[in-house]
């Protein structure tokens, strides 16, 4: 039976630079909540910021018969909710899509980070990374998290449904500042 999924009500919350104390707790100890972060150097103050998944920026991604429909929401987003270099949204598969990031690329001026989720426990989401003529694929598990570094690909097939945070820093927060791969010159 399909899990009612936690990230349905996914809430993204921008903590600005000189917080000093954030403490976090679930409204109910049987449902535990789940926190992710991702923490950057700010170069400047943003205010604390709430940001519900209706403010959230969608792009629909991909086609079915190429296996990677899929929905994109950026959360923490120049156009969404500013901050001073992260970028972070959550992308989810069409049911039936297996491929995220497809076609692959490149961001030489940011890294990123993943964090699967939705996974079921005997599902894994086979993930590629490393230079697109020399890949590496890493076998990743439900709320496994990893760091793509700016000369990675970074991109997955999963057996099963599947979620993901994604997360970005670097020089820029130009979304579209992307160098595609082609599949074919993956090796
Ligand atoms: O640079 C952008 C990041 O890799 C992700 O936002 C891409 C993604 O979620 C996807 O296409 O499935």
């Amino acid at each position: 039976m399909a899990k009612a999924s936690p990230w349905k009500t996914a809430t993204c919350f921008i903590i600005g630079r000189g917080a000093k104390e954030i403490s976090l707790s679930s409204a109910s100890g049987d449902a535990p909540a789940r926190f992710y972060m991702n923490s950057v150097p700010a170069g400047s103050d943003i205010p604390h910021r709430l940001i519900r998944k209706s403010e959230s920026k969608l792009l629909e991604l991909g086609a079915e018969q190429r296996s990677n429909k899929r929905k994109l929401r950026m959360y923490i987003h120049p156009e969404v909710a500013p901050s001073c270099l992260l970028l972070m949204g959550i992308t989810d598969l069409a049911d039936g899509s297996v491929w995220n990031t497809m076609p692959p690329h490149l961001h030489e001026r940011r890294m990123e980070a993943y964090c699967y989720f939705d996974l079921a426990p005997e599902d894994r989401v086979i993930h590629l990374m490393g230079r697109p003529d020399e890949t590496r694929h890493l076998v990743v598990a439900d709320l496994e998290a990893l760091v793509s570094p700016a000369w990675s690909i970074h991109m997955g097939a999963g057996t099963g449904p599947y979620a993901f945070v994604w997360g970005m820093t670097g020089e820029n927060q130009e979304y579209n500042d992307v160098a595609p791969v082609a599949v074919a010159d993956l090796k």
